[in-house]
C-alpha cells in the first residue's frame, strides 16, 4: 500500500471509530451528536496546531533570536532619527536614556519629545545632553494635537524635524545596548521596510519583573515569534525602526492618530504598501523604573482592549490558545472522542505546555534565567490562570486608561477622548528648547 493510502485508511479507521464510539455511548446519532463531533474534532485540531506553535517559537526563537545580521561597512548604514516619546519620570529614566547617548552607529540624532511643560523628564533630558554635548540632539515640549492618540501628539513635532531616512521610534522605557540600533538597521533593505524589536524584559529584581519576564517569554514570546515567522502582522511599537519615505507615503503619522493601536496599523500600512516587517535579533529591554503586578496588569488589560476593538477577529481566537481554557477543552474533546480521562489529560497537558514554555523562557532569554525555578512556577501559573480574567475585564468596559487620560475605544481602533476638558489641547506650546552641538 503507498504512503497515501496507509494514510487514508488511518483516517477512516478514526472517523468510524469516532462515530461508533458516539453512537455506542449515545445511541443512534442526533443532529446535536454530529455537532458535538464536530466541535470536538475542531478543539483537537486546535490542539494539535498548538504544539506546532510551540515547537515553532522554540526554533524560530533559537535561530532568530541568536542569529545576528552584520555588516562589513557599518559606516554606510543610513542615518536614524531617534525619536523619544517621554511622559513623566520614573527611576531608571536617566540610565534607560542615557544608553542612546552610547549607541554605536555612525550617524544619528535624538529627538526628545516631552508632553508637558512641567515634566521633571525635561531636566534629565537637559543633563544628559550636557553630559554628551556631541550627539545630536533636539527637544520638543508640548507636541501638537493632530489626532487622538496621545503619543502620536506627542511625537508629531520630533517626527516633522527628523532630518534622517530612518526614524527609530522607541519608548521612554527602552534601554539599548551598544549595539542595538546596527543589529535593527542591518535587516532593513529594499524588501524590508520595517524592523521590530520582540517585547521583553531587562534584568530588574523583584517578583513583579520577574512575572512580566515570564510572561514576555512564554506566552507572548510563543505568538510573536510564530507571528513573524508566518509573515502576520503583530507588530508591538515600543522599539520600531522604519523608512521615513513609507511612513510619508502612508500619510506620515498623522494618518494613525485616530487609533489607540497607532504600531500595528503602522506596521500594517509598511505591509500593504508591499514591504516585510521583520524582528531583529535583540529583544525589547523594557527597564521602567516603575512596576508592579498591579501596574501590568491593567497594561495587559489596556492591550487587550486595543487588539479587540482592532483586530476583533483575532481577539476572538485568543481564548482557545491559552493553557487553561484550551487544556480545559480538549480534555472534553478527548474524553468524547477516545473517552480517554479528562482529568488526567489535563494534568499532562499543564505539565508539557510548562515545560515547553521552560525553554522557551531560556530561548528568549539567552542565558541564565534570573529567577529561580520556583519564581517560574509561581510567576507562570499566575499569567496563565489571569489571562481570561482580562480577556473578560477587557470586554467588559471598552474605556481605556493610559498615563492619566481615558479613551473610549470603538470598533475598528478608532479612540475618543473622554476628558478632553483636561487634556493637553489646552496647553499646547509648540516649543524647541536647544539643539546640541553636531556629533563630532
Ligand atoms: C489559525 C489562526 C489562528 C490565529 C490565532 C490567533 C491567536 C492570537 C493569540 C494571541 C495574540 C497574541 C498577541 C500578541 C501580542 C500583542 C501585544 C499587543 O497587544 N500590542 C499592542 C500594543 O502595543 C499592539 O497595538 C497590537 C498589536 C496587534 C497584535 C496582533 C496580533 C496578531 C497575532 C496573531 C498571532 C498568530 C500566531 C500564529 C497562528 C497560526
Ligand atoms: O499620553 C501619552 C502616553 C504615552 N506616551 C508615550 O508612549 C510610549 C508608550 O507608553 P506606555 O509605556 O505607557 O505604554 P505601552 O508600553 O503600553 O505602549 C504600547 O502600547 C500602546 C501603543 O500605542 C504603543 O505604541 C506601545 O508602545 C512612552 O514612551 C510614553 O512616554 C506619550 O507620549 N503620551
Amino acid at each position: 500500500m503507498t504512503d497515501t493510502g496507509s494514510l487514508s485508511s488511518v483516517s477512516t479507521e478514526f472517523w468510524e471509530r469516532t462515530v461508533r464510539s458516539s453512537q455506542s455511548v449515545k445511541g443512534k446519532m442526533e443532529p446535536v451528536d454530529y455537532v458535538l463531533l464536530g466541535l470536538a474534532i475542531l478543539i483537537f485540531s486546535c490542539w494539535s496546531v498548538n504544539w506546532a506553535l510551540h515547537i515553532m517559537a522554540i526554533a524560530y526563537g533559537k535561530w532568530k533570536l541568536r542569529h545576528k545580521l552584520k555588516t562589513s561597512v557599518p559606516e554606510e548604514l543610513p542615518g536614524v532619527s531617534i525619536i523619544k516619546p517621554l511622559v513623566g519620570v520614573d527611576p531608571n529614566l536617566f540610565e534607560n536614556l542615557e544608553t542612546f547617548f552610547n549607541l554605536k552607529y555612525p550617524q544619528y540624532e535624538i529627538l526628545f519629545c516631552i508632553q508637558d511643560e512641567s515634566d521633571a523628564a525635561i531636566m534629565v533630558v537637559q543633563s544628559l545632553i550636557q553630559k554628551y554635548p556631541k550627539i545630536q540632539t533636539k527637544v520638543f515640549i508640548g507636541g501638537r494635537t493632530v489626532g487622538v492618540n496621545p503619543k502620536i501628539n506627542n511625537m508629531i513635532l520630533g517626527y516633522e524635524a527628523a532630518q534622517y531616512e530612518l526614524i527609530l521610534i522607541s519608548d521612554s522605557g527602552i534601554k539599548m545596548c551598544e549595539d542595538t540600533l546596527e543589529d535593527m538597521a542591518v535587516c532593513l533593505n529594499n524588501k524590508v521596510g520595517m524592523v521590530h524589536q520582540m517585547p521583553y524584559i531587562s534584568d530588574r529584581s523583584g517578583f513583579a519583573s520577574h512575572v512580566e519576564k515570564v510572561f514576555f517569554g512564554t506566552q507572548h514570546a510563543k505568538m510573536y515569534l510564530c507571528a513573524n515567522m508566518l509573515g502576520i502582522n503583530c507588530t508591538t511599537g515600543m522599539s520600531c525602526l522604519m523608512k521615513k519615505d513609507v511612513i510619508q507615503e502612508a500619510g506620515g503619522l498623522t494618518a494613525f492618530a485616530e487609533y489607540l493601536a497607532e504600531d500595528y496599523l503602522l506596521a500594517q500600512a509598511f505591509i500593504d504598501r508591499g514591504w516585510q516587517v521583520k524582528i531583529s535579533s535583540e529583544t525589547a529591554k523594557q527597564n521602567s523604573g516603575h512596576y508592579s503586578i498591579s501596574h501590568f496588569h491593567a497594561r495587559l488589560i489596556r492591550w487587550t482592549k486595543l487588539r479587540i476593538a482592532t483586530i476583533p477577529l483575532v481577539s476572538a481566537l485568543e481564548p482557545i490558545f491559552q493553557c487553561m481554557f484550551l487544556g480545559a477543552v480538549a480534555s472534553w474533546a478527548v474524553s468524547y472522542l477516545f473517552d480517554w480521562t479528562a482529568l488526567v489529560f489535563f494534568l499532562v497537558h499543564v505539565l508539557v505546555w510548562f515545560l515547553l514554555d521552560y525553554i522557551l523562557a531560556k530561548v528568549v532569554q539567552g542565558g541564565p534565567l534570573p529567577y529561580s525555578k520556583f519564581e517560574f512556577l509561581v510567576g507562570w501559573i499566575l499569567n496563565e490562570t489571569c489571562f481570561l480574567y482580562f480577556i473578560f475585564c477587557a470586554h467588559l468596559n471598552p474605556v481605556v486608561e493610559w498615563r492619566g487620560h481615558k479613551y473610549k475605544l470603538r470598533w475598528g481602533g478608532m479612540m475618543e477622548e473622554l476628558n478632553s476638558q483636561n487634556n493637553y489641547k489646552s496647553n499646547l506650546k509648540h516649543t524647541l528648547i536647544e539643539i546640541s552641538s553636531d556629533k563630532a
